[in-house]
């Protein structure tokens, strides 16, 4: 069942790419690396005795002893793992530099040369699939910053001269096409945390993660046990709140300090177990849906079985939350993101699931580097800047900049947020970001922003990733790049112009920025160098995870006849039971042209399986 792919076919927006004389991804020499040893991160983290979870059917809440040989792998605030040794200048931390020993060049003019603002959208995929990127992306990342105070980064909106402690600011050009008119020269930034941070004296240093880098749903139930308390309510369910009659994640307790609460505002602001719930409006949808399926399967559950203990109803319903997580992503979501030859390629194509035997203990199940800095911030190329929202016979723009960190607007439009994203094509995954992400981004009441892709490329910078080229040539095993000719393979010409503008040598290409900018390969949304890390990424939590719930031998499997009832747990079943009143949703949400459901015809699912 190796399905190939046409060579080029995935060019359809764009005439001007390269044809993939390589053949796509199938001769890739890149390996996905399973590690026979200790990752050198791990000596950081110390993990005490397993035996009480080695035979335990639930996960523990940080993770520590997923992977019983190696028990630190994957742990909250753990060390990301890399695929490539950086290339900091001193060995140790510092930005790489260009060939000829100079700096590498700014990365806003970089940013607007190379990577300029442009709105295509997909022709295929729907807004959903974004907003569920992104809660995979909470749930297994996040950049932690070292104490500083973001407003010491720059002198106001001008560059400081010296950049202060713990910042990572990014100089403005004087000619900035943007920020010019408003005489701002400078962008603020806070420095993530290493490995230093933690004592942990690593060379090179080693970014560090405050979540658990699995996908277990630990953007809703927290990234320790002590989190977890905070939102464990009675008899098994979540603490929510209840607005308008209808349930909502947990209130914040700090409202005023986490949500951005304008005059005349109802003061929505809510808690879950990753500090971003509120982040947009669709994105506090998605949770919200999660949150109330987590409180609707617990009280079947209860009800089924009186007896049960309030924290078994809780952990089961748990365990059922982060299997139907992991099944959407293998079933709906991720060959759409990588295309599925390349999931088979990667032992990932699960259509129908059922039991495997695919755990394999010495796979580092950790969130990569280069996939968290590099490879998957691509995906904020695919961020609507305006999503149109109909609802009552009127239609009204969502401006996202407008909205974020402001949940109120997923409260008073709930179902017509669903219906929008399912209904409205993504922004293409390209090499285009949108003008608002990248220079308005968080504006609030002024008349400019910040740069979120600029961001990408500092963020990349700071990990010390080696260059695109080197990606290209030690990970993937591409043929030798000797000049900015051989770059063809994997670009457009206009966009090499745009690179030779900025770059003063091909090698110094940022990985970022060259990732990004590669023309797709096959049906996947990316190039050969991102759908390789991302392919990589996936294989790793999929494959390196005791508890899988599909792994048959593990502690974690569901009986068959749960599995069966399982497999119903769709998105659109998702949408049509959690939505508050939808009538119908389309049968495949991640994609624009799909059938409906009638909600009301769609059954409950069976919790027999479940009775004691
Ligand atoms: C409206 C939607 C989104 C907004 C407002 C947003 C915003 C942000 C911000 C502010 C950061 C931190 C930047 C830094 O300081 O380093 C970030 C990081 C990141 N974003 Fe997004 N993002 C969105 C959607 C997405 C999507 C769709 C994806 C993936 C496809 C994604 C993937 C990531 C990743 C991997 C990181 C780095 C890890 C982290 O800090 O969480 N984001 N995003
Ligand atoms: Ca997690």
């Amino acid at each position: 069942n190796k399905a190939k792919p046409k060579r080029g076919s995935s060019c359809k927006t764009c005439s001007l790419c390269p044809p993939r004389i390589d053949d796509g991804f199938f001769s890739l020499r890149y390996k996905p690396q399973s590690q026979q040893l200790q990752d050198i991160a791990d000596t950081c983290i110390k993990v005490g005795d397993c035996s009480a979870a080695k035979d335990s059917k639930y996960r523990t809440y940080d993770e520590t002893c997923n992977n019983l040989r190696f028990p630190m792998w994957g742990v909250t605030n753990s060390a990301l793992v890399r695929l490539l040794q950086p290339k900091y200048s001193d060995g140790v931390s510092k930005h790489r530099k260009a060939q000829d020993g100079s700096d590498l060049p700014n990365a806003r003019l970089v940013r607007t040369t190379v990577l300029k603002d442009k709105m295509v959208k997909d022709k295929k995929v729907s807004y959903l699939f974004s907003v569920f990127a992104q809660y995979i992306s909470h749930d297994t990342a996040r950049t932690s910053q070292a104490a500083a105070n973001f407003t010491s980064c720059c002198n106001g909106n001008k560059w400081p001269g010296q950049v202060p402690v713990n910042c990572t600011s990014t100089r403005i050009p004087d000619n900035d096409p943007f920020y010019k008119k408003f005489g701002v020269t400078c962008q603020g930034r806070i420095r993530s945390l290493t490995t230093d941070d933690f004592g942990c004296p690593l060379r090179p240093h080693q970014h560090v993660i405050p979540v658990t880098h699995f996908i277990d749903q630990s953007l809703i139930y927290g990234q320790n046990k002590q989190d977890m308390e905070k939102f464990k309510g009675k008899n098994g369910l979540l603490q929510v709140s209840e607005i308008d009659k209808r349930i909502f994640p947990k209130s914040n307790a700090n409202p005023q300090a986490v949500c951005d609460i304008r005059q005349g505002d109802r003061g929505i602001c809510f808690d879950a177990g990753d500090p971003r719930p509120n982040q947009n409006p669709p994105f506090t949808a998605l949770v919200t849906i999660f949150v109330r399926f987590h409180n609707d399967f617990a009280k079947k559950l209860l009800k089924l079985n009186p007896k049960m203990s309030a924290d078994d109803v809780f952990e089961e319903t748990r365990r059922v939350m982060i299997a139907v997580e992991h099944f959407i992503v293998r079933k709906e979501w991720l060959h759409l993101l990588i295309g599925r030859e390349f999931m088979i390629q990667a032992i990932l194509n699960y259509t129908n699931i059922d039991y495997d035997n695919n755990y394999n203990e010495f796979v580092n199940p950790s969130t990569l580097n280069e996939f968290m800095n590099g490879a998957y911030r691509g995906g904020h190329s695919t961020i609507i800047d305006k999503l149109n929202i109909h609802s009552q016979g009127k239609t009204q723009a969502m401006v996202l900049n407008d909205w974020l960190n402001r949940p109120q607007f997923a409260v008073d439009n709930f179902d017509p947020i669903l219906k929008s994203v399912c209904t409205t094509q993504m922004p293409k995954q390209d090499i285009h970001g949108s003008f608002a992400m990248n220079n308005l981004f968080f504006r609030r009441t002024r008349p400019f922003g910040l740069d979120l892709e600029t961001t990408s490329i500092e963020r990349d910078r700071e990990a010390g990733f080696a260059g695109f080229c080197d990606y290209m040539e030690t990970l993937l095993g591409e043929p030798k790049i000797n000049s900015w000719n051989d770059l063809k393979r994997y670009f457009t010409q206009e966009t090499i112009g745009n690179m030779r503008k900025v770059y003063k040598h091909w090698r110094d290409v940022d990985m970022y920025v060259g990732g990004v900018s590669e023309c797709p390969v096959g049906t996947s949304m990316f190039g050969k160098l991102f759908t390789a890390i991302i392919a990589d990424q996936f294989k790793r939590w999929l494959l390196g995870d005791r508890h899988s719930p599909t792994f048959k031998d593990g502690p974690g499997k569901f009986t068959k006849a749960q599995l069966k009832q399982l497999n119903k747990i769709t998105m659109s079943y998702l949408l049509c039971k959690y939505g508050d009143k939808l009538d119908h949703v389309p049968s495949k949400p991640f994609e624009i042209k799909s059938k409906k459901v009638v909600c009301k015809d769609l059954p409950d699912i069976d919790m027999t399986p479940w009775k004691l």
